[in-house]
């Protein structure tokens, strides 16, 4: 069993919903045993500015499948809640993103773990640190360090609320 970190983001109304019924459709993978879910944040979309904001989260989970099976099934459930790819860090229903897969290091052209914008993206970072079962670090670096060296603020990142009516955690 491989221990995952996923992170999850949408800007598209309903956003509560999209993480809500990702994460239900992940939990209803035979493969896949959701472990933890970080409480959501209202964020300020990065990158791409003009943007509505983003609800984020980051799910625990363990799982059998690779990691190109795993992306597979992760592009599968974006697609089923509407994904439609405009342009780059554009507005999007549901983004799932993997961000570490066990301690793997993995590059292929399709998946590169752990994913390589986590280190600047305090929408990841807040609630992986909220998530972590153990100590997950980059480039041997702690993700708190990491968390610790960007300049944000809380106008860029707030406290939303838990998951509301999911009740995950205790699978
Ligand atoms: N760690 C990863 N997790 C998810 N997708 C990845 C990862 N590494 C590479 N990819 C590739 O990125 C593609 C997804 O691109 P997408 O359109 O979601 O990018 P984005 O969300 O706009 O940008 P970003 O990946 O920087 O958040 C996937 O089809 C997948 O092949
Ligand atoms: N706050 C926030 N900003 C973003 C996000 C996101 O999930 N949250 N995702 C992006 C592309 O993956 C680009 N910008």
């Amino acid at each position: 069993m491989k221990t995952v970190y996923l992170g999850l983001g949408s800007n598209i109304e309903p956003k509560v919903e999209y993480l809500k019924k990702a994460v239900i459709k992940l939990s209803s993978e035979a493969k896949i045993n959701i472990k933890k879910t970080s409480s959501l944040y209202l964020t300020k979309a990065y990158g791409y500015e003009e943007q509505a904001d983003f609800i984020n989260a980051v799910v625990c989970l363990k799982t059998e499948l690779g990691p190109e099976k795993l992306l597979e099934k992760i592009l599968q459930i974006e697609s089923e809640l509407g994904r439609v790819r405009t342009k780059k860090w554009g507005p999007r229903t549901i983004d799932i993103d993997i961000l570490f897969y066990d301690n793997l290091e993995y590059q292929s052209q399709d998946l590169i773990i752990p994913h390589p914008e986590i280190r600047k993206r305090a929408f990841v970072l807040i609630p992986l640190v909220e998530a972590a079962e153990e100590e997950l670090f980059i480039d041997n670096i702690n993700i708190t360090k990491w968390l610790d060296k960007l300049d944000y603020s809380s106008d860029e990142v707030e406290f939303y609320n838990e998951f509301p009516e999911l009740n995950l955690n205790k699978k």
